[in-house]
């Protein structure tokens, strides 16, 4: 859902009629006939108008209908939808055809005749409001259903609703409302392949409000907007409770909203955001839409990976376009410790194919190098081979750096090397962020890190020594460090879920989830060689270990979308909170502003997603 603010009613009733304006014209081109919607309501005064007087909408192709009609009320009464509409628009335009509801008309009568006509072919576009108590429609909220089976039904309207319709001035009294209704239903309006949402006014705010922030649920029947993948809600100042327009308070209203676990902010301006916040129990068969993936921690994918000798331009796009088809956005290739040639050679290479193409330029956020400068240790070397580490070295840094176009932005090491703290002082004033991990680092090492500069746990829990104390030791002394974030791998194998859970509950809105991918995502199961040379083996389930050992890991083979899936078939996490975790978390944490890239996806009861759309920088990704 887009949610654009306005200054006055005026300003909003324009900016929304221009939208449906264009959106009927490009329909207009593609057929002869545009099936619309209408509600009926004083808050959509400005929208109509600015509709009907429009000199180029083709009104002659445009079948109307309206959503809901009071039941048994007098034919000329000026509150009736119909006799509403039809002063506001449907006298004034040329219609190819107005669909009006009868109210007087027996209800089951009138509700089978209208959703034969509503289902005769599919909605174009529906121009909405929202009730003060969250309606759409007559939905009001105990008799709205996300899943009702039915297109048009009859209703009883709720006390809130029918004092609206008073404070509306469109009745004199509470008593002379109507009770009873016809309504098209939710799944009916959201069917639509286009909706147009116009809430002005003071009156409004506590509904706008629970649109944007609250849980999906019928308690605010338009929280489901913003599972619509072309939603666009105008609002004016009057109805914003949440913040002040005008302040530039960006980084407060960010950790506002990513603390409220649903939005990113895209444009201050404009107010435009992509929400997300789907309730965990929700059986929910629209698409939702997400902000796009963001992985910091990509070694490969696909078959491709960023430390093979093989890498080029072009594998590099054949690697963005399996992360595009995974819902990842943005990324940072992930070079370990190596052979410093291979590593220097294929920086360079990374630097040229963002420099020849701008859809990779756009998806590579920045590099991360994952070593050379780590512990030898057994377990915290991982899967690293050893002869290549190195001691700490601000040169070797810059050579690489100088091979990447400036774009490594990421760091990880083992703090407790000679030379460790000067090289994570010298990044910081470089501005690379520098990470903890690979590492045997003791309470007083971690400190100095982090007060010299590190800001990060790469994927804790996983690379450190083979052995631990119980305390201290390297979980509890990072776990401690509150201006840590945390990298997780959740694929899994790497962690268990009650390490997973209980992280995530000290470390909050600073963990975040990373792949940690290898080429071998997406790949056969089977004995293989890794980038590095090592004997590796992928197991039908999706583990990947060394053959030698001892089933010691070995990066993964899983994608950051999978890592989003269990938390939430774990339990560990709902999809709002899991989804944030791969995205606007990590992008938060480099200091990258939010786009507007945004995934629209499928969520199955059966907790599977399945990426439908992918929009990067404005245009639809072919995926
Ligand atoms: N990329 C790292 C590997 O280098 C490392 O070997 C592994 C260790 O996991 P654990 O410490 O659980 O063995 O984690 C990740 O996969």
């Amino acid at each position: 859902m887009q949610v654009k603010v306005y200054p006055n009613r005026a300003k909003m009733g324009e900016a929304s009629g221009k939208l449906v304006e264009k959106h009927i014209i490009e329909l207009a081109g593609q057929k002869d006939e545009i099936r619309m919607v209408f509600a009926a309501a004083p808050s959509q005064n400005e929208f109509l108008n600015y509709l009907r007087n429009s000199p180029i909408i083709p009104w002659e192709k445009i079948v109307a209908f309206h959503m809901d009609e009071y039941l048994g009320l007098d034919h000329s009464h000026t509150a009736l939808f119909s006799n509403f509409l039809k002063s506001a628009l449907f006298d004034h335009v040329p219609m190819k055809r107005v669909h009006l509801i009868d109210g007087n008309n027996t209800s089951e009568k009138e509700c089978k005749r209208y959703s034969g006509l509503l289902s005769e072919k599919k909605i174009d576009i529906v121009c909405l409001g929202i009730g003060e108590n969250g309606h759409i429609a007559f939905n009001d909220p105990p008799v709205a259903d996300f899943n009702d089976n039915l297109l048009v039904k009859e209703v009883e309207l709720d006390e809130y609703c029918r004092q609206q319709q008073v404070n509306d001035g469109c009745f004199e009294s509470f008593d002379s409302v109507p009770t009873h209704a016809i309504t098209l239903t939710v799944p009916a309006l959201l069917n639509a392949d286009f909706i147009c949402c116009v809430v002005p006014g003071t009156r409004k705010k506590e509904a706008v409000y629970q649109t944007i922030h609250g849980t999906v649920d019928e308690h605010c029947p338009a929280t489901i907007l913003r599972g619509h993948w072309n939603c666009h809600l105008f609002t004016d100042k009057n109805a914003l409770p949440a913040f002040e327009i005008g302040k530039p308070q960006e980084t407060q209203f960010l950790m506002d909203i990513i603390s409220r676990k649903l939005c990113i902010l895209n444009e201050m301006q404009e107010m435009r955001m992509t929400a997300i916040s789907i309730p965990d129990h929700a059986s929910i068969q629209f698409p939702f839409c997400g902000p796009g993936l963001i992985d910091l921690q990509v070694n490969g994918i696909a078959g491709i990976d960023f430390n093979e000798m093989e890498l080029t331009e072009h594998s590099i796009r054949q690697a963005i376009n399996a992360l595009l088809k995974k819902g990842v956005t943005g990324f940072f290739p992930t070079m370990i410790t190596n052979d410093p040639q291979t590593v220097e050679k294929n920086l360079k290479i990374i630097h040229r194919a963002c420099q020849i193409d701008p859809l990779i330029n756009s998806c590579i956020l920045g590099i991360h190098l994952e070593g050379p400068f780590i512990s030898s240790f057994e377990g915290a070397k991982g899967a690293h081979p050893e002869k290549y580490i190195q001691k700490p070295s601000w040169k070797l840094v810059e050579k690489f750096q100088k091979a990447s176009g400036g774009r490594i932005k990421l760091i990880t090491l083992a703090p407790e090397l000679e030379g460790a703290i000067e090289l994570i002082k010298r990044c910081k004033e470089e501005g690379i962020l520098t990470a903890i991990g690979h590492s045997s680092a003791t309470y007083s090492d971690i400190t100095n890190a982090v007060t010299s500069g590190a800001t990060l746990s790469t994927h804790l829990g996983n690379a450190v020594p083979m052995m631990l104390h119980r305390h201290p030791n390297i979980l509890w002394d990072q776990l401690v460090q509150e201006d840590l974030y945390t990298s997780l791998i959740a694929d899994g194998f790497h962690l268990d879920p009650s390490f997973l859970k209980a992280v995530l509950k000290i470390k909050k809105e600073k963990a975040f989830l990373i792949s940690d991918s290898t080429k071998f995502c997406g790949m056969e199961p089977g004995a293989y060689q890794s980038p590095i040379g090592e004997e590796i083996i992928l197991e039908e389930n999706g583990r990947l270990s060394m053959k030698y050992g001892n089933g010691l890991l070995a990066g993964a083979a899983k994608s950051l979308l999978d890592g989003i899936e269990y938390l939430v078939k774990e339990k560990i996490t709902d999809i709002s909170e899991a989804w944030k975790m791969a995205s606007t978390v990590p992008l938060y944490f480099v200091g990258l502003k939010p786009t507007n890239d945004t995934v629209i996806f499928n969520f199955s009861i059966e907790k599977r997603l399945q990426i439908q759309k992918v929009i990067k920088q404005g245009t639809l990704v072919n995926l």
